[in-house]
């Protein structure tokens, strides 16, 4: 190899670490912070409700840097801070729109009547889960039950842009396969984004299935998510031009009723000529090769949504994930980036058997080469995609062979009695711990 060639390497190489210790100890660290675990106490809520008046801009920074252990605050050098004088014209945007999307903080839509709520008004019930950007509470509002996301605001670009995103997507979207929201609080320093409450998201389900030692994901449910998720994402391609660019299980929630939906909009991306030109973090796990490419990890299009899918559904109906964990975590990328090695397939599966339709479909959405792999609407032609779809006669053939209104809702149900809610904390050995 020549010397010009290796040095490449190593800047490509060197650059994917990064990108992913970024992920898991930058943002991981701003979920950790003490200062705003305090801040989701309800004293806190009160004091910030009347605080949407004063201009951010003129506050001091909530934080000293982005990476929060001494050791990288020590070392962090003195020339990487911008100058004062040099105005960052992105960020000034991105806070001009968090003036304009306070003016309509407040205006909950509750059953299709737009109500102004206090801040005051929302009771917090109990912890549903937190995630790299903040915290998600069970919550009644008004006599109604829902999830808030709590998300921190802090004096990083990004963390304000993927605020942003998320409150801006979820507002634009109305489908049965995303979580509805019904509005926002801002704040000077956090966001309160108030949905509709879910039961529990695949990952929590997976980590109550592995340790009550119950069957991993029957086929039918993986065939509902699947139905589901890409009918979620080609909506959100073909209506707002929008890729979701972070599907793994935790994004993907359930409800009592058997209702599968995508939730997360942080690192959404809006598309041009239908590609992402963002090199915004996702989790590595699930990326496409793709996306770990240095030459074309910019520029990328919706079939890198259709891989994690995949990856997604051979973990829930496995209970493993696909690629070595146990090694070191470049090695993963390496070996998911490297076209010349295979790509998982539920045909190499042993313990469980698959129909081959489902095992084919897999094979589609895991293709390494992005070239090779099928874009959604090329999905939804797929005989596994159809049997799954409500207008497809096979669907409620399935039902009334079964004798039952609903199998996904009797499954759900049945995996929450038979297991118990504290494993859902629970790590599953060789899995990425992604909350
Ligand atoms: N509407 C909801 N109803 C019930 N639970 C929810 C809802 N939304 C999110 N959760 C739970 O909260 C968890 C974290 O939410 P979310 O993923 O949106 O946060 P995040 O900070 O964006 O996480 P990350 O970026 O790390 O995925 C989810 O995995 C899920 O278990």
């Amino acid at each position: 190899m020549d010397n010009v060639c290796f040095q490449q390497r190593l800047r490509d190489l060197e650059t994917r670490v990064r990108k992913w210790k970024f992920l898991k100890l930058g943002l991981t660290e701003v979920r950790l912070r003490p200062r705003d675990r305090r801040s989701t106490s309800v004293d806190q809520k009160h004091k910030e409700c009347s605080s949407t008046s004063s201009s951010p801009q003129h506050q001091r920074p909530n934080n000293i840097g982005y990476l929060t252990s001494p050791m990288e605050r020590k070392f962090t050098p003195l020339t990487m801070k911008p100058s004062p004088s040099r105005r960052d014209t992105e960020k000034d945007a991105l806070e001009f729109e968090f003036l304009e999307g306070c003016k309509k903080s407040g205006t909950l839509d509750i059953d299709g009547v737009k109500q102004a709520v206090d801040p005051n008004e929302i009771h917090i019930i109990g912890l549903l889960g937190s995630g790299s950007c903040g915290v998600v509470e069970s919550a009644m509002v008004r006599s109604k039950l829902m999830a808030v996301k709590t998300m921190y605001k802090n004096d990083n670009k990004e963390n304000l842009k993927r605020i942003l995103r998320d409150v801006r997507i979820m507002s634009l979207c109305n489908s049965p396969f995303i979580v509805t929201s019904y509005g926002y609080f801002m704040f000077n320093s956090s966001v309160k984004i108030c949905m509709q409450i879910m039961a529990a998201c695949c990952e929590k389900l997976l980590r109550r299935i592995y340790h009550s030692k119950l069957d991993f994901f029957p086929e039918f449910v993986a065939g509902h998510i699947v139905y589901s998720a890409i009918s979620a994402l080609d909506y959100l391609k073909e209506k707002h031009s929008i890729i979701h660019r972070d599907i793994k299980p935790s994004n993907i929630l359930f409800d009592d009723s058997g209702n599968i939906k995508l939730c997360d909009f942080g690192i959404s991306g809006f598309m041009t000529d239908s590609m992402s030109h963002s090199k915004s973090a996702g989790c590595p796990p699930y990326m496409a090769p793709e996306r770990l490419t240095i030459e074309t990890n910019s520029k990328y299009d919706v079939r890198s949504d259709v891989w994690s899918l995949g990856i997604t559904v051979y973990q829930l109906v496995t209970g493993l994930y696909p690629f070595p964990l146990n090694d070191m975590e470049f090695t993963t990328l390496t070996i998911i980036a490297n076209l010349n090695l295979p790509s998982p397939s539920l045909k190499k599966e042993t313990t469980r058997s698959f129909s081959p339709l489902f095992i084919e479909f897999l094979d589609f959405c895991l293709r390494k080469d992005v070239r090779e792999r099928p874009e959604y609407k090329q999905l939804m032609k797929h005989d596994f995609f159809l049997d799954y779809d409500p207008a497809s006669g096979d669907y409620y053939k399935l039902k009334t062979i079964n004798g039952n209104t609903n199998q996904v809702a009797d499954w759900f149900n049945d995996i929450i009695k038979r297991s118990k809610t504290e494993d859902e904390l629970k790590p599953i050995p060789n899995t990425p711990c992604v909350n």
